[in-house]
């Protein structure tokens, strides 16, 4: 299936590699985040892909036309690669109304009149703000700012959108409608949409696949379950969600252990170097027999309680539970599973 394809994208800045032999497909209408924390290469990665930043070398192609190709020479220019781009700073003209904000990108194409009007509506109803289309920017909220960045972005119908961390201005609530905007919308065009964020939640909630980013490296390029179920390796299980990293003195890299597994792992004293990752909601709390711990603290997290746990070698395990336990007092745990990691 054609669709996005970076090869081997290589990128430094000042002797300093930022992105080092990038490779990804993309499914043509697929929904991707690519994932990692601050200065990992994100947003020099999406630029490159919308042509605003050269890479060194490699192979951008969309849908199997050439867009950059550093041994032939070639490289279409932003403005013809057909993607659209939504920013964190949601860049509209402060003079311009609302409606002359989203039909930018149509009146520089030369379309006007009856076509020009009946695409910036559309547009306007998509994102819900037709009723503000007089309105200038700067009487929106932020949610709203960024639904007129989108409607701008959408209706030039580009069959890419890459989107750089569109979010982060915007408080938790809206945050989380703004989400599901951007999932309708996703649905709705059928465009690919890549999506930088260094937010692990967000990334989880909209992408269909997710490509982990550190120091200018694919970590791992999953589906956001399998990214949490199975994490490549130590660092990002503990990037992603709040498991903890207990080592074992067998090595169980890439491979589910079992209840059965984990007793004897516990009841043996003897503390390895291997690396395997135990999520919260796998450890329980029981009454009698089980894996003898100590608890630390109980921290308030509304539905529940999150109970810090240590070992005899001071080895710490989160669980939750309905109720506070008192520190220091020894609690017995089924723990039902967990994932080894290469270090
Ligand atoms: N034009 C530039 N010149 C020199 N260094 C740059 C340039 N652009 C980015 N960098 C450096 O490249 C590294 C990666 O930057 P990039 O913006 O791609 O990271 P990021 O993962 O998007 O981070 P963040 O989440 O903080 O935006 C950083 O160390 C940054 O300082």
């Amino acid at each position: 299936m054609a669709g996005l394809m970076l090869r081997n994208i290589h990128k430094q800045y000042a002797k300093q590699t930022i992105v080092h032999d990038l490779n990804l497909d993309i499914d043509p209408g697929s929904f991707i985040a690519l994932l990692g924390p601050s200065g990992c290469g994100k947003t020099t990665t999406l630029r490159m892909l919308a042509g605003l930043e050269n890479p060194d070398c490699g192979i951008i192609s969309l849908n199997q036309k050439l867009l950059f190709d550093s041994t032939r020479q070639t490289n279409i220019p932003a403005e013809k690669r057909n993607m659209g781009m939504v920013f964190q700073s949601y860049a509209l003209w402060p003079h311009m109304s609302v409606a002359d904000n989203v039909g930018y990108p149509i009146k520089l194409k030369g379309i006007k009149g009856a076509e020009y009007q009946k695409r910036v509506s559309e547009a306007l109803e998509t994102v819900q703000l037709a009723d503000k289309a007089s309105y200038s920017p700067l009487k929106l909220s932020g949610g709203q700012r960024q639904r007129v960045a989108l409607a701008r972005c959408l209706i030039a119908e580009p069959s890419v959108i890459l989107l750089d961390e569109p979010l982060s201005n915007l408080d938790r609530h809206l945050r989380t409608s703004m989400e599901m905007t951007f999932r309708q919308f996703h649905r709705r065009t059928g465009a690919t949409f890549v999506y930088v964020t260094h937010d692990q939640a967000e990334a989880m909630a909209l992408a269909d696949k997710i490509a982990v980013l550190d120091k200018g490296e694919i970590v791992q390029w999953a589906t956001p379950d399998t990214i949490y179920q199975q994490p490549q390796n130590q660092w990002l299980a503990q990037f992603i969600g709040n498991g903890c990293i207990i080592y074992t003195s067998v090595n169980y890299c890439h491979q589910q252990l079992n209840t059965a597994q984990l007793q004897s792992i516990f009841a043996s004293s003897t503390k390895g170097s291997y690396p395997i990752v135990i999520r919260p909601q796998h450890v329980h709390i029981i009454e009698r027999n089980g894996i003898k711990a100590r608890v630390i603290d109980s921290i308030f997290k509304g539905e529940r309680y999150e109970i810090t746990l240590s070992f005899f070698d001071e080895q710490v395990l989160l669980a939750y539970h309905p109720l506070p336990l008192l520190p220091n007092c020894i609690v017995d745990l089924h723990i039902t599973q967990a994932w080894g990691v290469a270090l």
